[in-house]
């Protein structure tokens, strides 16, 4: 299989993240060893019933992770992403399914987070999102409608993630999509790379091990982002 290369081969490219590219940033992923949903039942923490159930535990978890972001900073596989972001002259877009601002804070621009910010909170009773205060949970007041009612503006599970329509649109267009640090076990994000496929473009996945959609790949890379990202891009 003629290996698949180099980015400038390429007219358009989608790039899928999770939360093994923040791994070496010192962001727990979700499903390895001490990952987020070690301490929590993912029921109990990320879906609309747990929020309505108990808040002050959802906020908790919210807030501790938003804390933990000024503890972190990118790592070389979001400065490459960023580097391939500022010089390519193609299209280009980065979906990621974290919530960290590290592909931000790494320069990245033609990007949007699917799964919502850490950073941003929404207001339950006008719909206004607004930057995060660093707490929610001492239930801050709306900047719009002052009522203080302001949830994490996240995509939890049985929710309808955001940007869907630019999403698929650049998945139907892309000849090349990449997978970066994901396991493949979330949907609908997990069925990217076969509408990818569908559209006509080579797969390629960068992950530490075998993902659960490895087998979708026309190119599987196998270590750590912060050494094969730059690989790639560079
Ligand atoms: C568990 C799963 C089976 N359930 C789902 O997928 C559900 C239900 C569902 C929908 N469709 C289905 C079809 C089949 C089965 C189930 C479903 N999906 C939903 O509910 C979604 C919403 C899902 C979003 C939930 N919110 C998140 N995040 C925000 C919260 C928060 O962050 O707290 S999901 C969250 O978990 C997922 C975690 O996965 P990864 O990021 O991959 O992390 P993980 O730890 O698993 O893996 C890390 C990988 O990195 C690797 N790695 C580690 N270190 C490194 C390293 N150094 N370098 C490289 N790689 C590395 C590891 O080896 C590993 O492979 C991410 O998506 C992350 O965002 N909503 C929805 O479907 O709405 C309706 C809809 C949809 C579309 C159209 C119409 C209607």
């Amino acid at each position: 299989m003629r290996k698949i290369m180099r980015a400038a081969e390429f007219q358009s490219i989608v790039v899928l993240t999770g939360a093994g590219i923040s791994a070496e940033s010192g962001v727990p992923t979700f499903r390895g060893p001490d990952g987020l949903w070690e301490g929590h039942r993912v029921e109990d923490v990320a879906t609309p019933q747990a929020f309505r159930r108990d808040p002050v535990l959802v906020q908790a978890f919210y807030d501790a992770r938003r804390a933990a972001l000024a503890r972190v900073a990118p790592n070389a596989a979001h400065a490459a992403l960023a580097r391939l972001d500022a010089q390519w002259p193609g299209d280009l877009l980065v979906v990621t399914q974290n919530v960290d601002d590290l592909h931000e804070r790494a320069g990245a621009r033609r990007m949007v987070h699917m799964h919502g910010e850490l950073k941003s909170a929404l207001c339950l009773a006008c719909g206004e999102r607004q930057t995060a205060p660093d707490t929610l949970s001492d239930g801050p007041a709306c900047i719009r409608c002052e009522a203080r009612r302001l949830r994490p503006d996240i995509v939890w599970f049985g929710e309808m993630p955001y940007h869907m329509d630019r999403i698929e649109t650049a998945l139907a267009a892309c000849d090349l999509f990449v997978s970066i640090g994901t396991s493949g076990a979330v949907y609908p994000a997990a069925g990217f790379v076969q509408g990818a496929r569908h559209a006509g473009a080579r797969t390629l996945e960068i992950n530490l091990d075998r993902s659960e959609g490895t087998h979708f790949f026309d190119e599987a890379r196998h270590g750590r982002a912060g050494e094969l990202v730059p690989l790639w891009v560079d």
